[in-house]
């Protein structure tokens, strides 16, 4: 588990003050995501969570362990891996192989088990077939796949993914949406997923909405809809089918929260 306990955080003495008395705890197996508008203070919290910045009061545990302990740092960086927005500055190795043997010898994995390490995580984000190919070779969502199964081969408990999806066409968008899907469900690790696009956050089991340093909200995907109102004072939108399925549900029209335009449309057609 992570606790954040009544964290604040500022990058210079006297400086001002980027996040105020943060709360909040996140399970093994959880999907959270972070939403606010630009320089709302995600990122600044993710990269504490990392052990990157560590909070001017208050504290934060990994698995109990203390981010401000330097002895701690290391395991907390292993446990609690971080993907960023742009994958060309996470790739070290020429070929897919390469890339994720650097991270591996760095942690000093036994080189026997290197090659099955690989194969597995490189299989856990549907890139089996790459792994001889030269990392120049791959498309924007693939080099993002590849730095999430370099990240996952190191066998953390948790990815932090700061706007990990923003370089990336939809489909490349939905693609790696759906393995980080599949790797909370099936390998029960911990996502915080950074963002401040709505339709990303339609899987998540929890969604803290930032604003200005603070968190004014804790919402589930489906109640997020009911405060539009909150939203829009936090400078983001509610898209455009969940939005009008809110309006419809209001009016006794049965549909999911955030449809697809075909049960929208069906729904309407009833
Ligand atoms: N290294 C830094 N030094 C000083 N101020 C910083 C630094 N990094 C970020 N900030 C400031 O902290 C505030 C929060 O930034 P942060 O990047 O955490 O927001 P964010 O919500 O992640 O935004 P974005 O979506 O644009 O990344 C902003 O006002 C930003 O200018």
């Amino acid at each position: 588990m992570i606790n954040i306990c009544n964290v604040s955080f500022q990058y210079e003495n006297n400086g001002p003050s980027i996040l105020e008395n943060i709360s909040l705890s996140i399970d093994e197996g959880e999907f959270v995501v972070f939403l606010g508008r630009n320089g709302s203070g995600k990122s600044t919290l993710s990269r504490l969570l990392n052990a990157l910045h560590i909070p001017s009061k208050g504290k934060i545990l990994v698995d109990d362990l203390d981010t401000s302990v330097v002895e701690h740092q290391w395991s907390i960086r292993k446990k609690a891996q971080m993907i960023f927005q742009n994958p060309e500055n996470q790739i070290v190795g020429t070929t897919v192989e390469e890339d994720i043997a650097f991270g591996l010898s760095n942690i000093a994995y036994e080189q026997k088990n290197m090659d099955k390490q690989i194969e597995w995580s490189l299989e856990k984000v549907g890139l089996q077939n790459k792994k001889k190919n030269s990392v120049y070779a791959l498309s924007g969502g693939e080099k993002q796949k590849l730095a999430i199964a370099a990240a996952l081969a190191l066998s953390p408990k948790y990815l932090i993914l700061d706007e990990a999806t923003s370089m990336l066409d939809e489909a490349a968008r939905n693609s790696v949406l759906s393995t980080i899907v599949e790797l909370k469900n099936k390998l029960g690790l911990g996502i915080i997923y950074i963002t401040h696009h709505l339709e990303e956050i339609v899987q998540a089991d929890r969604i803290f909405l930032f604003h200005e340093g603070k968190i004014v909200g804790e919402h589930t995907p489906a109640s997020l809809l009911q405060e539009e109102t909150l939203a829009q004072q936090c400078g983001l939108e509610i898209p455009f089918l969940p939005a009008l399925s809110n309006r419809l549900q209001a009016g006794g029209i049965t549909l999911p929260a955030w449809p697809t335009l075909e049960e929208l449309v069906t729904a309407l057609w009833k």
